[in-house]
C-alpha cells in the first residue's frame, strides 16, 4: 500500500476563476522519496501545503490526499493538528521566517520534542542536543543557547531539520529547503536531507532538477497547476515527453554532465523562475 496517495487533487483560492492546482495525482511508498520541479507559480508549495493541511481557511480543496490510508481532505483542523509532526512534517525555505526569532534555539527545539511525546526517557534538553549533533551542528549546547539571528543560514537550516524530525514522522515535505544557502552549504544540506529521509516518504519541492536529482529517484514535473510528466528521472531525463521537459533538460544539459559534477541550475535557463 502507498504511503500517501494523492488523487484528482483540486485547489481552487477566493473567485479565482482556474483553481490553482488541477487533477494532482501521485503515490508515494513508504521509504520513497518523491521531487516535484516546475517554475515559479506552478503550484508545488501549494500541492505541499495541501498535504500538510496548512492551506488558508478561503482555499477550497477537493480530490482525495489519503496518508498512511487515512483521508486528509476534511479531516478537522484538531485532528489534522495532532498528525503535524508525528506523522507528517515540512521543512521551509526561509529558516528565519519559520524560526521564532525571540526564543532561543534550544528551547524551539523542545517544544517540538515535547508537543507529542508525553513521556520519554532522559530529558527533552538532552534530546534537544541529541537531534542538534545529529544534523551536523557541532557545538549542540551553544547553539541551543543561541537566537536564531546568532547562527548562519545553514545552522538554521540544520535546526529547522532537526524539529521536522525530532518526531520521526513517516512523510516529510521539503520546500526548497536548500534555496536560500550558497552551493557549498547546499550541498552539505542536501547529503543530511539524503541521509536523514533515507527510511522514510519524503516530497521534495524545488524548481531545480539538479537538486532533485541528488535526492529523489522519482519525479513529478509541474506546469500551471497541473503535472505534466511524472516517472523515474533519468528515465524523464533520457526520454522526455512533454515539450515543458525537453526544454528544462535541453537547457540543464542534465544528461551531459558527469556524475559528481556540478549541476547547472534551472534558474539559470528560467530568469523567471525565483532563487
Ligand atoms: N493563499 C493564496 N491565495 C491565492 N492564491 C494563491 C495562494 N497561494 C498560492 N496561490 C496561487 O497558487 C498558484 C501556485 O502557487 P505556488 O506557491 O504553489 O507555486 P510554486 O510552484 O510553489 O512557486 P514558487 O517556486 O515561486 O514557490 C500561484 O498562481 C499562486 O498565486
Amino acid at each position: 500500500m502507498s504511503h500517501l496517495e494523492v488523487t484528482d487533487l483540486a485547489v481552487s483560492f477566493g473567485r479565482q476563476q482556474r483553481p490553482a492546482l488541477r487533477g494532482i495525482s501521485f503515490t508515494l511508498g513508504e521509504r520513497e522519496r518523491l521531487g516535484i520541479i516546475g517554475q515559479s507559480g506552478s503550484g508545488k508549495s501549494v500541492t505541499a501545503l495541501a498535504v500538510m493541511g496548512l492551506l488558508p481557511v478561503h482555499a477550497r480543496v477537493t480530490g482525495s490526499i489519503r496518508l498512511a490510508g487515512r483521508e486528509l481532505v476534511g479531516l478537522p483542523e484538531r485532528e489534522m493538528r495532532r498528525l503535524r509532526g508525528d506523522e507528517v512534517s515540512m521543512i521551509f525555505q526561509e529558516p528565519m521566517t519559520a524560526l521564532d526569532p525571540t526564543m532561543k534555539v534550544g528551547r524551539q527545539v523542545g517544544e517540538v520534542v515535547a508537543l507529542h511525546h508525553v513521556e520519554r526517557r532522559g530529558s527533552i534538553h538532552d534530546e534537544v542536543l541529541v537531534w542538534l549533533g545529529r544534523v551536523g551542528i557541532s557545538d549542540p549546547a551553544r547553539i541551543a543557547d543561541s537566537y536564531p539571528h546568532e547562527l548562519s543560514g545553514g545552522q538554521r537550516q540544520r535546526v529547522l531539520i532537526a524539529m521536522a524530525l525530532a518526531n520521526r514522522p513517516g512523510l516529510v515535505l521539503c520546500d526548497e529547503p536548500t534555496t536560500a544557502l550558497d552551493v557549498l552549504v547546499q550541498r552539505q544540506i542536501l547529503q543530511l536531507l539524503a541521509d536523514e529521509l533515507a527510511d522514510r516518504a519524503a516530497v521534495f519541492v524545488s524548481h531545480d532538477l539538479a537538486v532533485v536529482r541528488q535526492v529523489c529517484r522519482r519525479v513529478a514535473v509541474m506546469l500551471d497547476g497541473e503535472i505534466v510528466e511524472q516517472g523515474e528521472i533519468d528515465e524523464i531525463i533520457a526520454a522526455p515527453r512533454h515539450p515543458y521537459t525537453q526544454g528544462l533538460i535541453a537547457s540543464a544539459r542534465i544528461d551531459q554532465v558527469p556524475p559528481g559534477h556540478l549541476l547547472p541550475s534551472v534558474a539559470d535557463f528560467y530568469p523567471g523562475t525565483r532563487s
